[in-house]
């Protein structure tokens, strides 16, 4: 392993059994991901994006072909790969600060730590949640719970839970597909903000070609299912830290957008089978 292949998908293939047989989601899959790299999926929705992510997750494995990350095969979820789905997931009966807290005691705490790694004290667990919660702007919050804040705040607690497990890479299920746009907007500069400070890997599942070209390095582009595979790999030659403003007419922020736009609408017209 090297730092420019941290995660290796090689020759994936997904495969669901279904009613009316079998269904290839995914074929040949072939990507490298950096250390620190920030990589979107991006593809018409139904194929596969969300597939792919679970594969990294180590939520399912795959039919043929093989994922690595730090050189270890991905052969289920790890403290090292943490996930933020759309929905945020938090338990409602539960604070945001114990939201947050439940993932870093699972990671930090009695029992939890591999061979030679101290487990955290009382005091030490309460502090890192703290910190998450802080690195989201949402310490005023911490006492209340998921029905008590707005939708944009449950996803900060999202993003914290998933922050305060301090997790080599942070893969994100469409994290602001439910947020209204200026919400959106906010956190996805929170998020720049967020990565730049923790040098996380990152790979996200979107639909917004520009949430693609403001927050990536590199945009996968999928083509349309069934039996869907990487049709294009754009690298978005963009200095960081990004300004949303200031790219909004910056001729390589828009011919990155044109050329996403163009691979979605022009080379991969939406026909899509849903599986049975
Ligand atoms: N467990 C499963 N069994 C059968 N088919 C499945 C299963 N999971 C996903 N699929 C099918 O695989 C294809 C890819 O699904 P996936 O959810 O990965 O797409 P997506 O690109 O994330 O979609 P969206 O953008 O709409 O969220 C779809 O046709 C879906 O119906």
């Amino acid at each position: 392993m090297n730092d420019s292949s941290y995660i290796l998908i090689e020759g994936v293939a997904q495969r669901f059994k279904t009613q009316r047989g079998e269904f290839e989601a995914l074929r040949q899959i072939d990507l490298r991901i950096a250390k620190g790299e920030f990589v979107t999926l991006i593809g018409h929705s139904g194929c596969g994006k969300s597939t792919l992510l679970n594969l990294i997750a180590g939520l399912t494995t795959p039919t043929s072909g093989l994922l690595l990350c730090a050189g270890r095969e991905i052969a289920g979820p790890g403290p090292e790969r943490a996930v933020v789905f759309q929905n945020h997931s938090l338990l409602p009966w539960l604070t945001c600060f114990e939201n947050v807290h439940l993932g870093v005691k699972r990671v930090f705490g009695a029992g939890s730590r591999s061979a030679g790694a101290k487990s955290e004290s009382k005091a030490e667990l309460a502090a890192r949640t703290h910190a998450a919660l802080e690195l989201v702007g949402l310490s005023h919050a911490a006492q209340r719970r998921p029905g008590e804040i707005s939708g944009g705040m449950k996803q900060r607690v999202g993003i914290a839970r998933a922050l305060a497990m301090e997790p080599k890479v942070l893969l994100l299920d469409e994290p602001f597909g439910a947020l209204d746009a200026l919400t959106r907007a906010k956190l996805q500069d929170e998020l720049l903000e967020i990565v730049v400070r923790t040098h996380s890997t990152v790979v996200m599942v979107t639909h917004d070609v520009d949430e693609a070209v403001l927050l990536s390095d590199r945009i996968v582009m999928l083509t349309n299912g069934p039996s869907a595979t990487i049709g294009e790999v754009l690298t978005v030659p963009l200095a960081r830290p990004r300004q949303r403003v200031a790219l909004a007419d910056h001729p390589t922020y828009l011919q990155c957008r044109k050329e996403v736009l163009d691979f979605l609408y022009t080379r991969q017209t939406h026909v899509h089978k849903e599986a049975a």
